[in-house]
């Protein structure tokens, strides 16, 4: 953990494309500090720079200035392998269109990041792949390809590849966005498991206020800043409070609330 007890830091984080007239400030400022054990969620319009948080939290891209640092370990100053073998072992992904290896069964792809980092094949690293398919209810899929899985069946493999190195910090882009919302209700109620059973960190990308409502709290961008910041209430009135600040945001270009 970090000196200063938070799972992940980012300190006057800014990311800019580009430079002179033509550039694009995606990031202008971000100070996020992700207490270990909680779930926080990200919203904001289109384009406001989500997915560029999530993509410097998780070392997948890197900060223009300003400092992103893992259970403490700066990452802005990492040389690529280094940054490569932390993303590997200390971060956990959840993608909206789940990105599981086709041609690997469920076990194999839960497998995947221990085997990644060393790992060897035996009946060790089966019994943790098969615990942590337990976890999501997919025991008795061990042995199925992604393709003979829907959608929600799929995202729970991919739940459980990244919470398999037992990361830092789990980072999600939209992981419900391709899925109905019984579904979707289903994942969030196994990512929310993981945090308060588990002790996850979680850091959550959406566009919908029913999934930002499984969240202890929201960070709410709007033009590569974070200008308001809800701790999400609990009860039935989370996901209104919660659409309501979004509607507030950049004007009209805020979306609907989600089904
Ligand atoms: N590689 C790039 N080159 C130039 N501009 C970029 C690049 N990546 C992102 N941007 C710009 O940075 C800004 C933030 O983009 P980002 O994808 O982080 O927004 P977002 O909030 O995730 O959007 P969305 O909700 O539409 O996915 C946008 O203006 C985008 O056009």
């Amino acid at each position: 953990m970090g000196a200063d007890g938070a799972a992940l830091t980012m300190t006057r984080v800014t990311r800019q494309h580009g430079r002179g007239a033509s550039a694009v400030h995606a990031l202008r400022g971000i100070d996020v500090a992700l207490r270990r054990g909680t779930f926080t969620a990200v919203m904001g319009p289109s384009g406001s720079g989500k997915s560029t948080l999530l993509q410097c939290a998780a070392g997948l891209d890197r900060p223009t200035s300003g400092s992103v640092a893992l259970d403490g370990r700066e990452l802005a100053r990492m040389g690529e392998r280094r940054l490569t073998r932390l993303r590997r072992t200390r971060v956990g992904f959840v993608f909206q269109s789940f990105n599981l290896l086709p041609t690997l069964t469920a076990e194999q792809n839960v497998m995947l990041p221990l085997r990644l980092a060393g790992a060897r094949r035996g009946r060790e690293l089966r019994a943790r792949a098969h615990a942590a398919l337990d976890r999501v209810g997919l025991a008795d899929r061990a042995a199925s390809r992604p393709s003979q899985l829907s959608g929600g069946q799929q995202q729970r493999v991919a739940l459980a590849r990244a919470l398999i190195t037992e990361p830092e910090v789990v980072c999600a882009d939209e992981p419900t966005g391709a899925l109905d919302p019984a579904t979707a209700a289903g994942v969030l109620a196994l990512l929310r498991g993981a945090v308060t059973e588990l002790g996850a960190t979680l850091l959550m990308v959406t566009h919908d206020p029913v999934a930002a409502a499984w969240a202890d709290r929201v960070l709410f961008l709007e033009d590569g800043l974070v200008t308001d910041e809800l701790t999400v209430p609990h009860g039935a009135d989370a996901v209104e409070e919660i659409a309501g600040r979004m509607r507030r945001l950049g004007g009209a270009t805020a979306p609907a609330v989600a089904a």
